[in-house]
């Protein structure tokens, strides 16, 4: 790997990280920042949703600008809205001012996605591997951050350290990311390697699968942290099982992660991970919401955080990208749209159907699970499956070309019927007005057309070949 693509690539990373941070930083120091607002904890929390809104309404246009304008500006500019929602957090004591730093936040969110995702998607390399790399750097500042808050808490430091940690990250980050080279966003060549061939109703129907798994893999995962304590706690589990159940869902998270950017590297599993991976999820979902065993319900947790949250968002996505390699940026921000609008609607769905009374609101989330399974299934059926590994994509070839070889002798047997008749009639071997003719035909029956003047070179190659042929032929029938 070139040394510029692996600083851009850890770049991105260590961005990851420091966004891993932002997603929780907030609710984990909310008792102080309350008190800086001179606000109550209910009005703290109001200013949370902020981070929702301000995502909502950016993803799209960061998409569309970093298609148009380029990774690198959103990107940067992503970092630096960042940089200012967390050196201004701390010490900010304003309700709206802190509200407004909420919607940065979301928008800087926004940012880093729709510039990261497809970056690392025409970078070389295993796209999905990539993009679940991201998750892995989340999920450990997810651990890492709760940590540095609470020892800050027990050592009586000033709460804001937690927040200057990924400042200062995102400022070192900030100046490598400056002088980086980035990769041209997708030269021609490069689109037409990574083009799935797909017809329009099934690039529909596929793409559409895609965006309703953007909604339903956030949905999950966000139904079972927000429910999953006061859950435990209604079927009379002991409250310190209730809290372990999340924990144990973290962990199940982060194991998860590591075991699929291994698995993504064997090709003979990585194209059945994500159809298993979302059968162990509603199947762990299934046991947690029907369970009356402590032990039984914490297995579940941990198998649940190991496959639901385990980079399958990430993995849909680099599906999504490839299918659309010229406007990356745009369904980037599109598929995180609808996650997003999942962070919206789940609390609305559950808060309704906890006022209707209902006993088990983990059902509601196996229900969602299943529309994600159902999803996943058509994703699988339909988006074409990759070559195994090089030898097996040989493969393919070798029995190609052994079906190409037999129809361009029979094509040679056919020239033969020609030259005879040419000779007859004392014609020229050269008709350059019939090859022209054969070429405009093969441009005209290409079903890709990006690959017309690739199958017409093959032509111009075979008519030679074919001439050559023929004068061999004819001076060999002359000599006798
Ligand atoms: O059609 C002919 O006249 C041929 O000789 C065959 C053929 C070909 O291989 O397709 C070869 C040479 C000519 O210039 C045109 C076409």
């Amino acid at each position: 790997m070139q040394i510029s693509n692996f600083r851009l690539k850890f770049s991105l990373f260590l961005n990851y990280f420091v966004h891993g941070c932002g997603l929780i930083i907030l609710t984990q120091n909310l008792t102080q920042l309350a008190s800086n607002w001179h606000s109550t904890l209910a009005t703290a929390s109001f200013v949370l949703s902020g981070i929702g809104i301000g995502r909502l309404a950016a993803y799209l246009s960061m998409g569309f600008l970093s298609d148009k304008v380029g990774r690198k500006k959103i990107l940067l500019f992503g970092m630096l809205s960042y940089l200012i929602f967390f050196i201004a957090s701390p010490v900010n004591e304003s309700i709206p001012i802190a509200y407004g730093l909420s919607i940065l936040a979301g928008i800087a969110n926004s940012a880093l996605d729709s510039a990261a995702y497809p970056i690392l998607s025409e970078l070389r390399g295993n796209q999905k591997a990539n993009s679940v790399s991201l998750k892995a750097f989340m999920s450990s500042a997810e651990f890492i951050l709760p940590v540095i808050v609470l020892t800050a808490n027990q050592e009586n430091w000033w709460f804001g350290l937690s927040f200057l940690l990924p400042a200062v990250i995102l400022m070192a980050n900030l100046i490598n990311v400056t002088f980086l080279t980035f990769p041209k966003s997708v030269t021609k060549e490069n689109e037409n390697i990574q083009k799935v061939q797909l017809n329009t109703g099934k690039k529909v129907l596929v793409t559409a699968a895609l965006l309703l798994y953007g909604y339903t893999s956030m949905a999950v995962m966000i139904w079972f942290t927000q429910w999953i304590s006061i859950f435990a706690k209604n079927i009379d589990f002991g409250n310190t099982t209730a809290h372990l159940l999340l924990s144990l869902y973290s962990l199940g998270s982060i194991s998860g992660v590591l075991l699929t950017l291994i698995l993504l590297r064997i090709k003979a599993v990585a194209n059945r991970l994500f159809l298993f991976q979302n059968i162990l999820s509603l199947l762990s979902l299934i046991i947690i919401a029907f369970s009356t065993q402590e032990s039984l319900s914490m297995v579940a947790c941990f198998t649940f955080g190991f496959s639901a949250a385990a980079g399958l968002m990430q993995m849909a996505l680099a599906t999504l990208l490839r299918l659309y390699p010229k406007k990356k940026g745009l369904l980037t921000g599109l598929f995180f749209s609808f996650g997003s609008l999942a962070s919206f609607t789940v609390p609305l769905i559950t808060g309704w159907l906890v006022a209707q009374g209902k006993a088990n609101l983990m059902v509601g989330d196996v229900i969602v699970a299943l529309i994600g399974l159902a999803a996943a299934l058509i994703i699988q059926a339909f988006f074409p499956k990759e070559a195994p590994s090089l030898k097996e994509a040989r493969k393919v070839i070798d029995r190609i070309d052994h079906q190409l070889l037999r129809l361009v002798e029979k094509r040679f047997q056919a020239v033969d019927a020609v030259i005879a008749l040419k000779q007859k009639q004392e014609l020229p071997v050269l008709d350059a007005s019939r090859e022209e003719k054969v070429l405009e035909k093969i441009a005209k029956n290409s079903h890709n057309k990006a690959l017309i003047s690739y199958n017409q070179a093959i032509w111009q190659t075979m008519m030679a070949q074919s001439r050559a042929y023929q004068r061999a032929k004819a001076h060999h029938n002359n000599k006798e």
